[in-house]
């Protein structure tokens, strides 16, 4: 068994008067992939967006998200450094505009970074674990806006990982992209997860089942099923997720 990388207990999680996550407790392991299955309306993106603190706003959450043996949901937590330390990569690829060089340190800047080596460094790695390097290297300087979908994505994913997070959040990376990019992508994760904790919601369960080492089962907000993935697809524990798999509903 891996180190843990992040632990979740009692938790659960309120819009209003509406609980849509309830008592769910799990240990992410570290530098594994970790999927979050789940019919729409499961709760699996509320579930994620609350392990860096991005529900603060809109949601009630209760119970504990130990990181490093710390509940991130302490008032005294600094968030900004939650959120660097626990990156989060949207459906939708969100690059600015402005140019590659500047989205992928657009993190570093924020926190002052002014050492251009660092920068140049930063850039260059980033995009090398993203997988974009060799299409990007020589026109670093331009806007985004002549990249692909599947290009504006990796280029996200290098700006999570410029402020060198130990856990990744991707919400459905891949479900806006085209199969080559999705492939692109998940060729990538594999990579990343030798330095990084990947944590994934996805509705593609094949997706699931290529790509990650853990998978989670959810309905109506309440974790069902926690396993190694392939376990958890070859022999589910509960009739509920394995009437899920095999296309019963959801
Ligand atoms: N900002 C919000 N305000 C109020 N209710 C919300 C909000 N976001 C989600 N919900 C509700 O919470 C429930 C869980 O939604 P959530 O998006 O977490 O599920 P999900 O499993 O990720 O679904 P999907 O796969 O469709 O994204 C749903 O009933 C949804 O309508």
């Amino acid at each position: 068994m891996n180190e843990i990388a992040l632990a979740v207990q009692n938790v659960a999680v309120a819009y209003g008067e509406k609980p849509v996550v309830t008592d769910v407790n799990m240990e992410f392991p570290a530098h594994q992939i970790t999927a979050l299955i789940g019919a729409s309306g499961s709760g699996k993106s509320t579930l994620l967006r609350s392990l860096n603190r991005m529900n603060d706003e809109i949601a009630t959450v209760t119970g504990q998200i130990n990181f490093h043996g710390v509940d991130i949901n302490r008032p005294e937590t600094n968030v900004y450094r939650v959120r660097q330390q626990i990156g989060m990569v949207f459906q939708q690829p969100t690059p600015f505009p402005m140019s590659i060089y500047e989205n992928v340190i657009y993190g570093l800047r924020l926190r002052g970074e002014k050492d251009r080596t660092l920068l140049d460094h930063r850039v260059e790695t980033s995009l090398k674990q993203a997988a974009l390097w060799e299409e990007v290297k020589d026109r670093l300087q331009t806007s985004v806006q002549a990249l692909s979908g599947g290009q504006q994505q990796r280029l996200c994913i290098a700006r999570t990982l410029a402020t060198q997070p130990e856990i990744i959040l991707m919400d459905e990376p891949t479900s806006a992209l085209d199969p080559i990019s999705t492939n692109q992508i998940e060729a990538t994760l594999a990579q990343l997860k030798e330095q990084f904790t990947i944590i994934i919601v996805t509705h593609n369960m094949q997706q699931a089942s290529r790509i990650s080492d853990w998978t989670a089962y959810f309905e109506q907000g309440k974790l069902v099923e926690f396993k190694p993935t392939d376990q958890l697809f070859m022999n589910p524990s509960e009739q509920r997720t394995a009437d899920y798999l095999s296309g019963k509903f959801g």
